[in-house]
């Protein structure tokens, strides 16, 4: 019998908290905090952002009136105190299919605004709903947007601040919620300046503990105080990083200690009474309250699978396969080629640089949460003679597009993007699934695309990549363990060509040409032997590098009866539907039967239900291609494949 889920007995809405009083309020942190470590420790999730923001959410739902105030939380990954302060408290199957979303959903609560995981748009919604109310003439409405200090470091959130600093009659309170960290310590200026802001506010602790000490000891101890209040007056004015947001013409309050719920509160008071844009700064700790988190020097459990709650371990070690070969490929390349450099957009360690980082300091650049930085910045690097190396989950290429297009690709620049998470990723949810790049590079001109479909073709595939200096490449593999090696039956052509998997002599009927993308060749070869189980022969190719369609892919294609592709990612534009493109350009009529993920967007499940939802199981593939191969040849019946 599963374990009932547990609740938290004292608040069920927001309403509820207000009536609290402070010490059962204080217990209620501790719950929250208890629950987290609890719950998440069964599930998996963002442990680390959320026990940051315990007494921030509180304060919040205390201070504004959700939903008449909108809450909207920058990436949403830190949202699960919110979910819990609104009647969301079953999280027995978060981020799995059928329990709550590991980011704020609108079909869970009327509470939640965005569901987009990509980070440094809050502020741009909240820039648009408090525009809204103001046409609206709801002037007793606020927008509060929930910033992380990483989020900050994205271009989106800086077009957003300029926009919203020209709004002074709009009620737009944005809280910086600064830990310091994206997954690591955040980079880059900005970073700095908050970090001043942070340093200058334990000097406020440091002074506060003078205050009580020192005052206590008469006149000596005050002219003490005194001396130590005129430094930390001196420090502020030198390090006046709060100009940052005040020469906007954004208000700014803080810095605060954000797990002092009374302070944050008396915080978010005074910013709700301002008529217009107002910043609250406040300092919060990742992982805040329990130690494993705590002493997580990588990423403070940013985002933990499942662990043992007393010690923090994973309850099975986690299995990046794929990104541990990348990682130890691009080491392998650095070192025979000084000209290629690492770049990554706040992910070192999630990417697989971080070996590299080590061996190489002056060869890897965290530009922070910045995609589009990143690969313009790029362009600029190959410009001057470098080949970068850009390490990006799939789903988040999308923020770098214009520049892969008009950057990158349109001035032909060596440029090699290594998408991990392609395809169906599953837990994190709909914007998290890597599922568009095949599609949406597949219009760069010039663009080369791989999908390496193991150990050796990710290692013999980077290799090929980083050879390119003329056009942009792109490598894209999946979350997760690797698949088992599947070696090649023969390469057809040179370098860049297809491997034929497997071949099948079948009955004398029609023959079938199955296609099997990256992760997905595996089944592929699952699908040939199954339809020549039933006397349907043909050939299985992995065609390794996608994009563009080979001449030798082609020749092969033409050479069959029935061309079946399957792959982890968009059928519209994928790589069958250019494979159909390509034989229509040749005048070649082989029909196409393509299998991957429709155009729509994916809800939270694991990978295997998705791919099982889909109908991507080798099964599936085989039962369509019979029942097409049945097609052609006009048979009556399709031929039976079982489950
Ligand atoms: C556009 C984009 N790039 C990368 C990520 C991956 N990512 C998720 S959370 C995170 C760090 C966010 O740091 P911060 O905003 O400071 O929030 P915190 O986790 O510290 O609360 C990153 C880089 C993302 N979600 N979106
Ligand atoms: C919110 C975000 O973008 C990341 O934290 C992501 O959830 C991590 O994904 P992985 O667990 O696949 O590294
Ligand atoms: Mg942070």
């Amino acid at each position: 019998m599963p374990d009932e889920p547990r609740i938290l007995p004292t608040v069920t809405t927001p309403r509820d908290l207000r009536r609290l009083k402070p010490a059962q309020l204080d217990a209620l942190a501790a719950e929250i905090r208890d629950f987290l470590v609890t719950e998440v420790s069964k599930t998996g999730g963002h442990l680390g952002p959320n026990l940051g923001v315990v007494e921030l959410t509180i304060a919040l739902h205390r201070v504004f009136s959700s939903p008449t105030d909108r809450l909207v939380f920058d990436t949403g990954h830190q949202a699960y105190v919110h979910k819990l302060l609104t009647g969301r408290q079953d999280f027995s199957r978060l981020r799995g299919r059928g329990g709550l979303s590991g980011y704020p959903s609108r079909a869970e609560s009327d509470h939640d605004v965005v569901e987009n995981s990509h980070a440094s748009a809050a502020l741009s919604w909240a820039d648009g709903i408090a525009r809204a109310n103001q046409v609206a003439g709801l002037r007793d409405r606020h927008v509060v947007a929930v910033v992380g200090d990483g989020a900050l470091t994205g271009g989106m959130a800086w077009e957003a601040l300029n926009n919203i600093s020209s709004g002074q009659d709009r009620r737009l309170v944005v809280v910086v919620n600064d830990n310091g960290r994206s997954y690591s310590p955040t980079i880059g200026g900005l970073a700095q300046q908050l970090d001043t802001l942070r340093t200058t506010q334990s000097y406020e602790r440091v002074l506060a503990l003078g205050k009580a000490t020192l005052q206590r000891g008469g006149p000596p101890g005050r002219f003490a105080y005194d001396a130590l209040h005129g430094l930390k007056k001196g420090l502020k004015d030198v390090a006046r990083p709060q100009g940052l947001f005040e020469d906007l013409g954004i208000k700014y309050v803080g810095p605060v200690d954000g797990h002092d719920r009374v302070m944050v509160e008396h915080a978010l008071r005074r910013a709700k009474a301002f008529d217009g844009p107002v910043i609250v700064h406040v300092i919060t700790e990742k992982g805040r309250g329990y130690t494993p988190a705590e002493e997580d020097v990588a990423d403070r459990f940013h985002a933990v699978g499942k662990i043992h709650p007393e010690t923090g371990l994973p309850v099975a070690p986690s299995r990046f396969g794929w990104t541990a070969v990348f990682a130890d490929e691009i080491v392998a390349i650095a070192r025979q080629r000084s000209d290629v450099v690492g770049v990554t957009a706040a992910m070192l360690h999630p990417v697989g640089l971080a070996p590299m980082a080590e061996e190489f300091p002056d060869r890897v650049f965290d530009v922070g949460i910045a995609e589009q930085h990143a690969v313009t910045s790029a362009a600029g690097m190959a410009f001057a003679g470098l080949h970068p190396v850009i390490g990006l989950y799939a789903t988040f290429l999308g923020r770098g597009f214009d520049q892969l297009l008009m950057d990158v690709g349109l001035h032909k620049a060596g440029v090699t993007f290594v998408l991990d998470r392609a395809g169906l990723t599953g837990e994190d949810g709909a914007s998290h699934n890597g599922m568009w790049d095949i599609a949406m590079t597949s219009i760069v001109p010039g663009l080369r695309l791989a999908a390496p479909r193991d150990e050796t073709t990710l290692r013999e595939e980077l290799r090929e990549a980083v050879a390119v200096d003329d056009a942009p490449t792109v490598l894209r593999y999946p979350k997760g363990a690797l698949p088992e090696a599947l070696p090649a039956v023969q390469r057809v052509g040179g370098a860049y060509g297809p491997d034929v998997l497997a071949r099948h002599a079948g009955d004398g009927g029609a023959r079938v040409l199955v296609v099997g993308v990256g992760a997905f060749a595996a089944c592929a070869v699952e699908v040939g032997e199954r339809l020549a189980q039933h006397g349907i022969g043909g050939t299985v190719v992995d065609p390794r590098w996608v994009l563009p369609v080979g001449s030798e892919l082609l020749e092969l294609a033409q050479g069959h009866d029935l061309v079946v592709t399957v792959e982890d990612g968009l059928v519209t534009g994928g790589a069958g539907s250019h494979l159909r493109d390509a034989l229509a350009a040749a005048g070649t009529h082989v029909p196409v039967q393509s299998h991957g993920i429709p155009r729509t967007y994916l809800e939270h499940a694991s990978r295997a239900e998705l791919v099982a939802e889909l109908g991507l199981r080798p099964a599936d593939v085989a039962r369509e291609a019979a029942s097409a191969v049945a097609h052609l040849t006009g048979a009556t019946e399709p031929a039976t494949i079982d489950r």
